[in-house]
């Protein structure tokens, strides 16, 4: 199969990692006899340094002419003083909207090789595999008003939380959707006690519960689900919220995999161009330094070979490379005890390389046997 994918390296540790991403897909390409052709795009700080704005038309173009994007990160401390609407961040906000990337799939798997690293007993991390469906394209990060006025004590500032009935109820199927083809089971996350938004969620989320006899729902504010998440996580199957409680859920859900930088994410929009990105940000304390985790960037191919291009086989390759990488006791520095020796982001990446070859081998031993 021939695929363009376009590669939005962004800042900081994004580059290091996309790097990861490319690299491996490349060697499934070569083993699996497709031709994948990277193109690449400025988006976010380094867009801002080359031409002095976070989203380029042209990076927009050329994610409108290929059949599926990768995103590393963006942000970081040198564009802070950026005034709020040419921030890093609203490079990839408004790429987000253009695009209609509304629902973000954001995965969480404990790898059993794992626990040690995580602070979590092993008994509360037995059983840990739900998905995050967080809402991409609404809520706080987009309402307006959302502005500073006024001067020293009369100074304020508002942000709004708007949702149209109908962007609420194409998150929900999509988490319906999801969960009838896993273990049938919703949490819809709000804070309805509280919020007039959230009421309507709860009411949308009884509505389209409807249309799925068999998938259970069940509510839970907020706080109280940040507080389950750690408790009892694997009482979850789909957790499905608005995007600021889903951005913060998925950073805190993280951690019961042991490292931020091991969850990868889907964006997906209903005309089917999709985007891929870890749930990690450009980490400035340790970019340029060689030291990433690159496998949330990797793990988000995978997700794009199944998703974007129906490569199952491809997809599984990869995530066996990871788990085989894993299972060695490899680890980058996030990863590692004190007195290990981390892997560094290039050395990384060799592995899951050599995994992929391993695996390959495995797989032509298997079947000359068969
Ligand atoms: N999707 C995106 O592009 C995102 C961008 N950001 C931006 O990133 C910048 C930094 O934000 P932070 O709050 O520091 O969040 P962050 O996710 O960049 O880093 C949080 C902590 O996790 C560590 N970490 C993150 N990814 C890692 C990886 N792959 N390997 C090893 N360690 C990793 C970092 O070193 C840091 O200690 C900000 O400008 C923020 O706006 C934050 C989150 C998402
Ligand atoms: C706009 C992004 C920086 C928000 C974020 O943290 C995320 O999408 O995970
Ligand atoms: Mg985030």
């Amino acid at each position: 199969m021939k695929k363009t994918i376009a590669m939005l390296p962004g800042d900081g540790i994004g580059k290091e990692v996309m790097q990861g991403a490319q690299e491996v897909l490349t060697v499934i390409a070569e083993q699996f006899g497709h031709e994948f052709i990277f193109t690449s795009g400025l988006i976010g700080g380094s867009a801002i340094d080359q031409r002095g704005i976070p989203l380029p038309p042209e990076t927009l173009e050329l994610c409108r002419n290929a059949d599926a994007l990768m995103l590393g990160a963006v942000g970081g401390p040198k564009w802070d003083g950026e005034p709020p609407e040419n921030r890093p961040e609203r490079g990839l906000l408004a790429l987000r909207k253009e695009l209609g990337l509304y629902a973000n799939i954001r995965p969480v798997k404990a790898y059993e090789c794992l626990t040690d690293h995580s602070p979590f007993k092993k008994s509360v991390l037995d059983g840990v595999d739900f998905v995050i469906v967080r809402e991409l394209t609404g809520g706080l990060y987009f309402g307006k008003p959302s502005e500073r006025s006024g001067k020293g004590g009369a100074e304020s500032a508002v942000d709004t939380l708007f949702y149209t009935k109908e962007e609420v109820r194409r998150i929900l199927t999509a988490a319906f959707e999801m969960a009838a083809s896993r273990r049938n089971k919703v949490t819809s996350v709000d804070k309805a006690n509280v919020l007039e938004s959230s009421r309507m969620w709860r009411e949308t989320a009884e509505e389209v519960k409807a249309g799925y006899p068999d998938v259970e729902l069940e509510h839970m504010l907020v706080d109280n689900a940040a507080m389950q998440l750690i408790k009892n996580p694997a009482q979850f199957d789909v957790l499905v919220t608005e995007n600021m409680f889903g951005d913060i859920l998925s950073d805190e859900a993280s951690v019961l995999t042991g490292s931020l930088g091991m969850l990868p994410s889907s964006s997906l929009s209903l005309n089917g161009l999709h985007l891929y990105e870890p749930v990690h940000g450009s980490a400035p304390d340790i970019a340029g330094e060689n030291k990433a985790n690159p496998l949330a960037m990797i793990l988000s191919a995978a997700m794009m070979l199944r998703t974007s291009f129906g490569m199952e086989e491809e997809a599984n390759a990869v995530e066996r490379a990871v788990q085989l990488v894993l299972d060695a006791g490899k680890r980058t520095g996030d990863l590692a005890f004190e007195n290990d020796h981390p892997l560094t982001t290039d050395e990384m990446i060799a592995e899951i390389k050599e995994g992929l070859a391993d695996d390959n081998a495995i797989l032509h031993i298997m079947e000359a046997y068969a």
